[in-house]
């Protein structure tokens, strides 16, 4: 059993922090946000993650897990101390270390003892090496030792429980091997692989693989819009693709774009280390100049069906960045509704769950609709943002029954083209062909 303070709230440190207490370890979670702590502490969890509030009910029962905003005793009260805290895109793009720096500070001033010092924040390159100065100068009692590990998180949102306690792989960035290996030790437990590294490698580990994530879903929106102009379809040209071992068909769903808490802020932060070090990372830009375009196809398409969007009625089903999440940052609906709103249409929008975090962040003229069908009455076209269960499942004869017109603008290429073109409905995708060939997909060799 390891004592481990993890500083910072948010998604990552409730879901690693409630994780970690799972596997047997005691865990105090401190954040400087007291409204938050004091929700937790009476079992209010502040984000929508499925499986999160039972797994912190259950490890909070058993004492494993606690909450404070006492950093600093939280700090003192431990051998291994997390950093959770956020990252966010400054205005000129890169990471905005304050948070950091802070914890940074406060760990120093209370290192009563050896301690190991993880990060696992998304931050650049020499970040620890900048937390080692820090915490070195803030330190009370210079004669303590501490180490600084960098241990980056991969989960998504959604489905962060079980991408917690099934990582794909834990990389542990460090020059002590101490540290790492109790680093290592931790993630035990888990039976996750360990990738052993050094700290700056850890930290660009984190930056390459959203990147590269991101390239993928660019690359395949490009593929999709070209699709759209010469007659292929683009979901079996992903699959097709995805077939190759090298290529792997995981990120190739095409959309409109990719948003949330990290891959737009993480491609410009690595950008801009990029110019910083002298390199300019064109094909990045190129990735995040795609993603800003692809999600304006939206009213493109929409002005494409209906003809004048001023005057109409439009349903937006789905709000969040993706299913399974009430998280807004970035989200595709944040460019897209203002969009609709300011070209003249009124608009009812459906999100399951994300309604209360899209209110402050979306036009006052937008009416939050509490079912699918409720959205859809009298509207003139309907656009779906987020592919949420019960909007890919939507019963489509009642749709066309609710519905003004027929338009059917689907921004996730969630919904059988075969389908809506049975029940009557005019579909737009991003890069498909109305109906599948019969018999397409794939075969057995004696097919
Ligand atoms: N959200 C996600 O799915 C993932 C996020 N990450 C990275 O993890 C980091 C954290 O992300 P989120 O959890 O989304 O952040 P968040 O912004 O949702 O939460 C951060 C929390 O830290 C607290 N905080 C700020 N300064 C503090 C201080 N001095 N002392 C104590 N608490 C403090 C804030 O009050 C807030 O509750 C970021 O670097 C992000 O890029 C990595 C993988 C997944
Ligand atoms: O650093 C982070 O915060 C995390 O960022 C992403 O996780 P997340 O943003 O939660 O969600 P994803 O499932 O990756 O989706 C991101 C966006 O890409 C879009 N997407 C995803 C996959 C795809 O094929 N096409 C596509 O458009 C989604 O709709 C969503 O808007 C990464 O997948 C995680 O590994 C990483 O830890």
């Amino acid at each position: 059993m390891q004592k481990i303070a993890v500083i910072g709230t948010g998604y990552v440190g409730l879901v690693s922090g409630t994780c970690f207490a799972e596997i047997g370890n005691r865990i105090i979670c401190c954040d400087i946000d007291e409204t938050k702590i004091a929700s937790l502490r009476r079992g209010i969890v502040p984000i929508y993650e499925p499986g999160l509030k039972e797994l912190i009910d259950k490890n909070t029962a058993a004492g494993r897990l606690l909450f404070t905003s006492d950093v600093g005793a939280a700090i003192e009260a431990s051998d291994i101390v997390y950093i959770a805290v956020g990252t966010p895109m400054s205005e000129t793009g890169e990471a905005d270390m304050k948070y950091v720096k802070d914890v940074a500070r406060k760990i120093g001033e209370h290192l009563n003892g050896y301690k190991i010092i993880v990060n696992k924040s998304t931050v650049p390159v020499g970040t620890g090496e900048l937390v080692r100065q820090i915490v070195s100068n803030h330190r009370k009692y210079p004669s303590v030792h501490f180490d600084v590990v960098s241990n980056p998180e991969f989960l998504r949102e959604g489905s962060a429980i079980s991408d917690c306690m099934n990582m794909d792989r834990a990389v542990i960035g460090s020059s002590s091997d101490k540290a790492s290996k109790a680093i290592a030790d931790l993630h035990a437990p888990f039976g996750t692989r360990i990738y052993l590294t050094d700290l700056e490698s850890a930290e660009m580990i984190k930056y390459a693989a959203n990147a590269f994530l991101a390239t993928k879903i660019s690359f395949i929106n490009a593929i999709a819009n070209i699709c759209e102009r010469v007659g292929a379809d683009v979901v079996q040209v992903s699959e097709g693709m995805g077939l190759d071992s090298r290529i792997g068909g995981k990120f190739l769903q095409a959309g409109i774009g990719y948003g949330g808490s990290c891959f737009p802020k993480d491609t410009f932060a690595l950008a801009h280390i990029a110019d910083q070090s002298g390199y300019d990372f064109e094909l990045l830009k190129a990735v995040i100049r795609t993603n800003d375009k692809q999600r304006l196809i939206v009213t493109d398409k929409l002005k494409q069906a209906i003809g004048t969007i001023e005057g109409k009625r439009i349903a937006v089903l789905g709000l969040a960045f993706k299913p399974h999440t009430d998280d807004m940052r970035y989200a595709p609906s944040l460019t897209i509704v203002p969009e609709i709103v300011q070209l003249g249409a009124s608009v009812s929008a459906f999100d399951p769950i994300a309604t209360e975090t899209a209110k402050p962040l979306l036009p006052e003229s937008v009416r939050y609709c509490g079912t699918v069908e409720e959205a859809l009455e009298g509207c003139d076209a309907c656009v779906i943002l987020t592919e949420w269960p019960e909007i890919v499942g939507m019963d489509l004869t009642r749709a066309k029954r609710l519905m003004n017109a027929t338009v059917l603008i689907d921004g996730r290429n969630c919904i059988s083209p075969l389908s809506v073109q049975q029940h009557g409905f005019t579909y737009h995708s991003v890069g498909r062909r109305p109906v599948n060939v019969v018999g397409s997909g794939l075969h057995t060799a004696n097919f």
